[in-house]
């Protein structure tokens, strides 16, 4: 199969600036020279064949967007090299544009105080989509992602989930073969992160749509990706299979209790997973154990919330790096350059 993605020790730096002080400090640190340079992807390198669903995941600040913004042409690597559909993207900007869909789930790409259509009309004539491809597009979108009711309301008076369906269809009105989703489903409701799930799921199916996501939604990997890259520190930690990764972790759950009445002197219970600023995490193997657990902690503790959740992808993944050099998990790519 054909490589969409090539990365090859791709790095970018950036300059940081320490405090400037005194009067003019705005003026001072505009035009000094000084700075350190810090490192925040660090010689990453993968490959990505026609059709993938990768979950490119990372804890904050692991240099994830970073990546995409290299990926989509916006920023220039510091070195190594990058190349979607055989194009440079920050030296073929206008050719590779044609190619590639993006969606930062932060920001929209949308006239804020145009209605959703007249954005798409206006998307169509930038990247001179003949009439009939713009018109079947714009029918199957609509349908699909239900866009009907709100496609003559201004963008600014849309709903968050409303808002990212409309960012989603405008980034794939061109008929783009790779698709960069820089978490697409922050902040919404369940119903609108299952729609924009589906939809997902069906264009990568269908259109064959190559599509590199990043999320700190698990939900999103296990629905939508087979393979993840996960990166740290700007580093590629793993690349492998997201059902081995979510295996490797088991099908752990936790009883998550916040309580003031708690110090790690005095407690009798059983030992937290996770300690974190007002919350206890206790982890259970089983379904069956998730009772039991709760009311040995309300025996215990006055407890002011009481939750049960999944493990983020962050703990997943510390887990799967210490079974793996514990020598438990065999056949996982652990990119083995960093500790
Ligand atoms: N223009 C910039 N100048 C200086 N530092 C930057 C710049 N852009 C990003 N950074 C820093 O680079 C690091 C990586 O940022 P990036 O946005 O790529 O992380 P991320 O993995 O996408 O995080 P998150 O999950 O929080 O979105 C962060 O420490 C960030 O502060």
């Amino acid at each position: 199969m054909k490589n969409v993605i090539e990365v090859e020790k791709l790095v970018r730096e950036f300059k940081v600036h320490g405090e400037a002080r005194g009067s003019f400090r705005l003026i001072k640190k505009l035009f000094s020279q000084g700075g350190e340079r810090k490192r925040v992807v660090d010689e990453v390198s993968f490959t990505i064949q026609k059709g993938e669903f990768i979950g490119y995941i990372g804890p904050n600040g692991a240099g994830k967007s970073t990546t995409i913004k290299m990926l989509s042409g916006v920023l220039v690597p510091t070195s190594g090299s990058v190349r979607v559909m055989g194009l440079e993207p920050h030296k073929q900007r206008k050719e590779h544009a044609q190619h590639i869909g993006v969606v930062f789930g932060q920001r929209t790409q949308l006239w804020w105080d145009l209605p959703l259509k007249d954005s798409f009309y206006l998307l169509g004539k930038i990247y001179n989509i003949p009439e009939q491809r713009y018109k079947e597009n714009l029918d199957l979108f609509c349908d699909i992602l239900d866009l009907g009711s709100f496609l003559h309301t201004p963008v600014r008076q849309l709903s968050l989930g409303q808002r990212m369906r409309g960012d989603i269809a405008a980034s794939l009105i061109h008929d783009p073969q790779v698709l960069f989703l820089d978490e697409p489903t922050i902040g919404l409701d369940l119903l609108a992160k299952e729609r924009i799930q589906d939809f997902l799921q069906t264009i990568n199916r269908e259109k064959k749509i190559t599509i590199l996501l990043t999320t700190h939604n698990l939900d999103d990997i296990e629905k939508l990706c087979r393979r993840v890259i996960f990166i740290d520190h700007g580093k590629v930690l793993f690349d492998g299979s997201s059902l081995e990764m979510i295996r490797a972790f088991g099908d752990k759950k936790y009883v998550v209790v916040e309580s003031n009445g708690w110090s790690p002197e005095r407690w009798k219970g059983p030992v937290p997973d996770k300690i974190e600023p007002n919350e206890l995490w206790f982890g259970v193997e089983d379904d069956a154990e998730i009772a039991p657990m709760i009311r040995r902690l309300s025996d215990l503790l006055p407890i002011h919330n009481l939750t049960v959740r999944e493990p983020k992808i962050e703990d997943i993944m510390k887990e799967l790096y210490k079974r793996t050099h514990a020598g438990g998990v065999q056949s996982t790519k652990l990119v083995e350059n960093v500790v």
